[in-house]
């Protein structure tokens, strides 16, 4: 696999402040979000972490700019966010490669949504993820991880300032996780991003943050915000990485030995 020169020029920085949301849910107010106020410096690696159903996604999708917060605001270098810009990629759990687009179709949507010809970048986004050789493959013909991958090349290949990742390797198999999170931390030390990743797995979490927030259940507010002060080659029984993994579960509501 290659390591790429490229860093990303200028990694995002965001505030939200006072995050409030809500949906109507069996025709009852429900909130979502409350009073999320949070600052992430460009080039961070945010790990959201949080009981099912807390809201995490929403938080998300403000980001992305696919809703506006119903209270509050989310800056981006001081501008509200008033929708989705190319600066923010949002990775899915599931890949959604186009069925009818091959490989390196797929990793050129944005660059053809753009009006952008830029093949030499398609060829290196590819090549970055490990699919150089694929590239006229079909989805159907690739693994989950091998679909994942490549819409990871697709993300990349706009080189955006903000990775938003909604538990991107949540579907993989065991093996091929432990692939992907090698991977992935070695992009974003090399292009240089700011990432936000949605993940059910504290471990994960722990592998790949400079930062965990921890979250409430439902309506969602911060209840924790640890610095994962860590060297960026962790291993899963530094006894560092141990430590944070039980406080962190002990926050969650579960028992230490967990
Ligand atoms: N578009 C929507 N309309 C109505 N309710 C929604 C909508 N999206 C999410 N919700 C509700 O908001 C709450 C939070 O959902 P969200 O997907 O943000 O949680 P999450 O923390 O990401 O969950 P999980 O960890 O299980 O993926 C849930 O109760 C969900 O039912």
């Amino acid at each position: 696999m290659v390591t790429t020169p490229t860093r990303t020029a200028h990694p995002l920085g965001l505030e939200l402040d006072h995050i409030d949301h809500s949906y109507m849910i069996g025709g009852a107010f429900t909130p979502v979000l409350d009073d999320i106020s949070l600052t992430i410096a460009p080039g961070e690696f945010v790990a959201l972490l949080g009981p099912s159903g807390c809201g995490k996604s929403t938080l998300l999708r403000l980001i992305a700019g696919l809703e506006p917060p119903h209270g509050g605001a989310i800056l981006a270098e001081g501008t509200p966010i008033a929708g989705p810009g190319p600066d923010r990629i949002v990775m899915f759990q599931d890949p959604t490669l186009y069925p009818w687009r091959t490989v390196r179709g797929n990793v050129a949507l944005g660059h053809d949504i753009a009006g952008r010809r830029d093949p030499a970048a398609v060829a290196a986004a590819i090549e970055l993820v490990g699919l150089k050789g694929f590239e006229r493959a079909w989805p159907h013909q690739l693994s989950g991880g091998m679909a994942q991958r490549a819409a990871l090349a697709r993300a990349l290949v706009n080189d955006p300032r903000l990775l938003i990742l909604d538990e991107p390797l949540g579907k993989l198999d065991s093996l091929t996780r432990l692939t992907m999170q090698t991977e992935l931390h070695r992009l974003w030390r090399d292009r240089g991003f700011t990432a936000i990743m949605v993940t059910h797995d504290v471990e994960e979490a722990l592998l790949l943050a400079t930062r965990i927030i921890v979250f409430s259940p439902r309506p969602a507010r911060i209840i924790g915000d640890l610095p994962i002060d860590l060297p960026p080659h962790r291993h899963r029984d530094d006894p560092r990485l141990l430590d944070l993994r039980r406080n962190i579960l002990v926050q969650l509501g579960h028992s230490a030995d967990w």
